[in-house]
Order: structure tokens, then sequence, then C-alpha cells
């Protein structure tokens, strides 16, 4: 099993970070009625850590037996029935999924499958009317219709069922929506929270980590507590005794953008964009989000460019970002944005050295 997955803490009295929030957690469901929650911050912060913790607490270690199912649900679309494939993840107190991966039809999961789920009010261990969680994850990723239903959704069913959304940005998180949860704000940990992490996992494992070498894995994880854990254990793989100065490696992924970056940068041409193309696919087969992919892209092009043509390229990554986000093949529009670079840089090129 990986660190991240064997000491993320199970219970709320054992969270490292965010104790601050575990404690108001614990508060809310020891007064007995909890609210809808959503829980909101950048990613690898540990919201999802803070949410498996709360359901344990909540109904205890039951919740923890969970079964992953991969249902195909068949909905009333006006005129026609429509498939929908969905994977959930549920134990007998709560169902957990990713609406957004229904992709334009999510508004069907939420008007449909969700309600269905909602509606049914389960009995508590003391025999009473209890309630079922439905954990929501990516919200912010849903269309405005799926979250105008999911809305009335909360309104109609919450006496029978609880949500807990998790979502990367509130923004993007309707105010309809917002303003009807518990909003929990899940701040990316500090340097230091990083390293007490990182010392907790070493003590258990039995290894020698010097301080130094723990502060510079925090510092280059950019304050991301997976990302961090993850750089520990491969640097444990890559060398042990650690040292003060041991390289830390970058992530495969990463080196993989920034020799697509270097393609790019080389040779501007339909050939080009054709190999460039495949590469992008591979990072997405691999489960890299095109929206990390785009601007990973976007970070290392702009470390080789000119001034002058970095505000129109971070212009053109925001808006095929955004279009990303209104359609459904993110490769579309990844390569539309390598295209698009190829030609303003080709462009600057000629104009600049003839
Ligand atoms: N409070 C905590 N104390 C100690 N370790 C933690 C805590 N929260 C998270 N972690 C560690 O950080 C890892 C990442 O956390 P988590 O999966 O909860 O992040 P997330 O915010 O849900 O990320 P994402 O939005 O990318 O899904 C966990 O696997 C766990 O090892």
């Amino acid at each position: 099993m990986l660190w991240v997955d064997k000491y993320r803490p199970k219970t709320l009295d054992k969270v490292i970070v965010h104790q601050d929030v575990a404690q108001n957690l614990q508060k809310l469901v020891s007064e007995g009625d909890c609210p809808h929650l959503l829980f909101y911050g950048p990613s690898g912060s540990g919201k999802k850590t803070l949410i498996m913790a709360l359901l344990r607490q909540i109904f205890g270690p039951s919740a923890d037996k969970v079964k992953v199912e991969n249902k195909i649900w068949k909905v009333d679309a006006g005129k026609r029935t429509i498939d929908v494939e969905l994977t959930t993840l549920s134990s007998t107190h709560h169902v957990e999924l990713n609406p957004s991966d229904a992709g334009f039809q999510d508004r069907y999961v939420v008007q449909e499958i969700i309600k269905e789920m909602a509606k049914n009010r389960p009995i508590d261990t003391k025999g009473k009317k209890g309630f079922k969680v439905l954990v929501l994850n990516e919200v912010d990723k849903l269309s405005r219709e799926a979250q105008h239903s999911l809305r009335r959704t909360m309104e109609k069913y919450s006496a029978s069922c609880r949500l807990i959304l998790c979502s990367n940005s509130s923004s993007k998180v309707t105010e309809a929506v917002r303003s009807r949860c518990l909003n929990v704000r899940i701040n990316a940990p500090m340097e230091e929270e990083i390293v007490n992490v990182l010392e907790f996992i070493a003590k258990k494992e039995g290894l020698q980590l010097p301080q130094g070498f723990a502060a510079c894995i925090a510092e280059k994880s950019n304050r991301n507590l997976r990302r961090a854990v993850l750089t520990f254990e491969t640097c444990r793989v890559q060398q042990y005794p650690f040292t003060n100065n041991q390289a830390i490696p970058p992530m495969d992924w990463e080196q993989y953008v920034s020799e697509i970056a270097s393609d790019i940068m080389k040779e501007q041409s339909p050939k080009r964009l054709f190999e460039v193309r495949g590469k992008l696919y591979e990072l997405l087969t691999n489960c890299i989000p095109p929206e990390i992919i785009l601007k990973r892209l976007l970070f290392e092009l702009l470390k080789k460019l000119d001034s002058e043509l970095k505000h129109e390229v971070s212009h053109w990554a925001a808006h095929y970002e955004h279009r990303m986000r209104l359609g459904q093949k993110a490769i579309f529009h990844l390569e539309a944005f390598v295209a698009k670079f190829m030609s303003i840089y080709k462009s600057f090129l000629i104009s600049t050295f003839g």
C-alpha cells in the first residue's frame, strides 16, 4: 500500500493537519444533526481525508466497508431513454459518486439517480429514522443545469439525506448550492505542517529523516500534502539513508510535459503537432487531468518565452481551458492550444529573424 493511503488518518482525532476543522466537525456530529456540507480547497489539501473521517465519526467503522460498483443507469431524458454509466462507492450508510463523469449528461445524473438515492430513508442504529449521506466529488465541474437540479434535490430531500460536496474551488459552485451548505474551507497545509506529517511517517517507518531534507520536500511540494508524501516515498526507494542535499525527482508526468514543451519550441509544423498530440493523449490515458496538463504546459512554455509573447499565450491558454470545460473531448482543446501556440510563436520568429 502506498504511504498516502497507509498513513491517511482514519478518524477526526488522529489528523495531523487541520486539527481545528476536525474539532469543529466533531462538535457538529455530537450535536446530532449535520447540515449539508461543502468542502472546498486546493488539490492534496486533505478534503477527502476529512470527509472519510467525518463519515466514520457519524456511522462508526462500518462506514469504511465500501464496495465499488460500476452500474449502467437507464434514465429518462425527455423523449428518449439514455444509458449513463457511473462508478459508485458505497457502504450501508453512504454512497459516493462523481456526477461530472457523465459529462454533458450530468444533469440527468442529478435529476434521476441522485434523486432516487436521496429518497430512500434508512433507519439508524437506534431504530429511528436516520439519514443517508451522498458524497459528491468535483461538484465544481458540474454544469449549471446540474447544479440547479442539485439545489432542488437538497431542498426536497433534506429530511432523508445529507449531501457532502467536495470541490477544488468554491467560486465554480453556484451561489444557490453554496448557500444551502455549511462551507468548510480546507486550506493548503503550511510547509511546517507538511514537515510534521513527513516526520510522523518517518517515525512509523523507522527512518532517519534529516530536518533540511524534510523541509526541502515540503517546499517542492507546492503545499500539496499528497505530493509531498508521494515524493517522500519515491526518495526512500531511490536512496536511503537520506542526506540533506539529496536530489528530489520531479514527477514523471511533469518531466513528460516539459519534454512536450521543448518539442513545441523546437519545431512548429503539422508533423510535430501530430507527434505532440500522441504525447498529450498518453498523459490523458494515464489519468492526468486535462486542466492540469494545460496549466503545466503553459508554465513550461512561459519559462522559455520572450516576455512580449507571455501575455498573448496566457490569454489563449485561458481561452482553451474555458472551451475544454464546455466541451467533451479534452484532447481537441489541448491540441488546439498547441496549434495556436505554434502559430503565434512561428509568426513571432518570422517577424523577428525574417
Ligand atoms: N489531516 C491530515 N493529516 C495527515 N495527513 C493527511 C491529512 N489530510 C490528508 N493527509 C494526507 O494527504 C493525502 C492527500 O489528502 P486528500 O486525498 O484528502 O486530499 P484532497 O484535498 O481530497 O485532494 P484532491 O482534491 O486532489 O482529491 C492523504 O492521502 C493523506 O495521506
